[in-house]
């Protein structure tokens, strides 16, 4: 899924995740942890309306701990139950039924209520491009939850992936626009993989994340590229890099895009170190 959204697209996507809604008891919104605003879609309350909703800060293995406590309280501070997760490894996944479970109470007590037979909570995943909502599915729904949507000739409705805890997950998650238009928004979304290398200025957003990286994290450059000194300017700093690397052109100029590619696979990868670029209103 590119990140190329059209006023058609996204009203598009409103309407298929509008109807999804209609089956789902709780919303599970997944936000990438490095950049736990930036990550969320602009219009998260209206479309998720009046269901309840539990964030996921997802890819918390990539981001710095203390920060990504400190986002878990402002939400559960603002109302909303937050939870950390690393769907790579598992951690966090397993807290993920008992909020559910919790949030779907008020529910689960009028449906008894009017005389109706319980049933398992019904969820589905909302988000913007890649972060990490198939993983998450996977992860949540155990392995045998295998996804069927590239088998030829099968025409898939709506499946539902049973989940420990009883708990119902709707296989197919509801894919939601980013924030465009914010210039720090779109690098911080860029740096963390959610929007594609094809549509950006790969030198221009690595030269701002070497510069954030200069100003808040020096060590980590300095120790990964072994670079005592490092030049003010974000390109040579870059330069640097790829001298270091030994990234070099015919006539020995150095390859900074190579450089460039290096680096940004390096802090996705989580080599760098664990990063949060942004940090919650309040402290
Ligand atoms: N380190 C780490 N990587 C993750 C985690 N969750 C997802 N990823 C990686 O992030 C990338 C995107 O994951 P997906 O599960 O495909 O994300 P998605 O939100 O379904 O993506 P779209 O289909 O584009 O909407 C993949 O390379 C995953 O391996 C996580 O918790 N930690």
């Amino acid at each position: 899924m590119d990140i190329q959204w059209f006023p058609g697209h996204m009203a598009k996507a409103r309407r298929q995740v509008k109807e999804d809604l209609k089956l789902i008891d709780v919303v599970i919104e997944i936000i990438d942890a490095r950049i736990p605003a930036s990550s969320r879609n602009p219009d998260i309350n209206q479309i998720a309306g009046g269901k309840p909703r539990l964030i996921v800060l997802n890819k918390a293995d990539l981001a710095e701990p203390a920060l990504t406590r400190r986002w878990v309280d402002y939400f559960k501070k603002t109302g909303s139950p937050a939870v950390a997760v690393d769907s790579h490894g598992g951690r966090g996944v397993r807290e993920v039924p008992g909020y559910i479970q919790e949030l779907f109470e008020p529910k689960k007590a009028k449906l008894a209520a009017s005389g109706r037979r319980p049933r398992p909570a019904r969820c589905m995943i909302l988000g913007i491009p890649n972060v990490g909502k198939s993983l998450f599915i996977n992860k949540l729904a155990g392995r045998r939850a295998a996804r069927t949507e590239n088998v030829p000739g099968v025409t898939r409705g709506r499946q539902w992936l049973k989940v420990a805890g009883d708990l119902e997950l709707m296989d197919t998650p509801g894919i939601l626009w980013p924030k465009l238009g914010d210039e720090l928004v779109s690098f911080r979304l860029a740096v963390t993989g959610a929007i594609k290398e094809e549509i950006f200025d790969l030198n221009a957003v690595v030269g701002e994340l070497l510069d954030w990286l200069a100003g808040h994290h020096p060590e980590s450059i300095r120790e990964r590229y072994k670079i005592d000194e490092l030049p003010e300017d974000p390109q040579q700093l870059l330069e640097a890099i790829g001298a270091q690397r030994g990234y070099y052109q015919a006539g020995g100029v150095v390859d900074s895009l190579k450089a460039a590619k290096t680096v940004l696979k390096e802090f996705r990868g989580g080599i760098l170190g664990r990063f949060t670029l942004e940090e919650p209103a309040e402290s």
